[in-house]
């Protein structure tokens, strides 16, 4: 292999990578999240500064059926997405993510973030019952329901789009061969060409179970505001850097050795 060549590989293993070069669409991706309330100092220890709360202390916990996404294949995931506040933008945080698929799983770590770990995440529809699960080694960690289309939001795509549309905040870090992180940065991600399909409000019931390597029952549930079902088509683009820790150590070391 030449230089040239090294350079247009779009991931490892050289022989075979992991996931293509973009661009990444995902067609019919299904959302099924439950909101609700937990701890405030929950919330507070959660979130990496310069990320702030927001007034309510809630979290959204999803189930995404992914059938149809171009280089990934079809997979389901599942996790935790706390609002937060960024520079006075509202945003999302992803907290946790589970899923079953290993090319969104290297590729969500190596190019956005994606805090990921492999588990066995489930939707399904179930007689009456859009039902959401999640195993993480053999247990069941989280059970979300949903009666199935009570509440149609048929005709009003927008606020589907708008929450598709919530800037997305990762916290990326990746160690560099010595072991120390090269890259520790919160990213961020804005989907785009998103086409809502269908969208469903109604009750939503959620049981999270304590799991040490699967810790989605650290944010207890203290109260369920709502559950929306949703389908749309989008895509993935890059992201950006919106913080950098890493630099921001060496410019404060920088700062000290320079008052000495
Ligand atoms: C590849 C990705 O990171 C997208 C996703 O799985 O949500």
């Amino acid at each position: 292999m030449r230089r040239e060549d090294v350079l247009r590989l779009p991931s490892m293993p050289a022989a075979g990578p992991s996931y293509p070069a973009g661009p990444y669409r995902f067609v019919n991706r299904e959302f099924l999240v439950i909101t609700y309330e937990t701890d405030p100092e929950l919330i507070r220890a959660g979130l990496p500064e310069p990320l702030e709360p927001i007034d309510q202390p809630i979290v959204h916990y999803e189930w995404i059926k992914m059938p149809d996404s171009s280089g990934f294949g079809s997979y389901t995931e599942s996790g935790l997405v706390i609002p937060a506040r960024l520079n006075g933008e509202e945003v999302n945080f992803v907290s946790q993510m589970y899923l079953d698929d290993d090319p969104p799983i290297a590729a969500g770590r190596e190019i956005w973030g994606f805090p990921k770990k492999y588990a066995h995440p489930k939707l399904e529809i179930v007689k009456d019952t859009l039902t959401g699960t999640l195993e993480y080694a053999g247990q069941l960690v989280a059970m979300g329901t949903m009666g199935y289309k009570h509440e149609s939001m048929a005709g009003n795509g927008d606020r589907t789009r708008a929450t598709l549309s919530k800037t997305q905040i990762n916290l990326k870090m990746i160690p560099g061969v010595d072991g120390r992180l090269e890259v520790c940065q919160l990213v961020a991600i804005n989907l785009i060409d998103i086409v809502p399909k269908g969208s469903w409000m109604g009750p939503g019931r959620l049981h999270l179970v304590p799991h040490v390597n699967a810790p989605v029952a650290d944010f207890p549930v203290r109260r369920c505001l709502g559950a929306h079902h949703y389908i749309a088509d989008l895509t993935l683009p890059f992201g950006r850097v919106v913080h950098d820790y890493v630099k921001e150590a060496e410019a404060a070391a920088a700062t000290g050795l320079a008052a000495e």
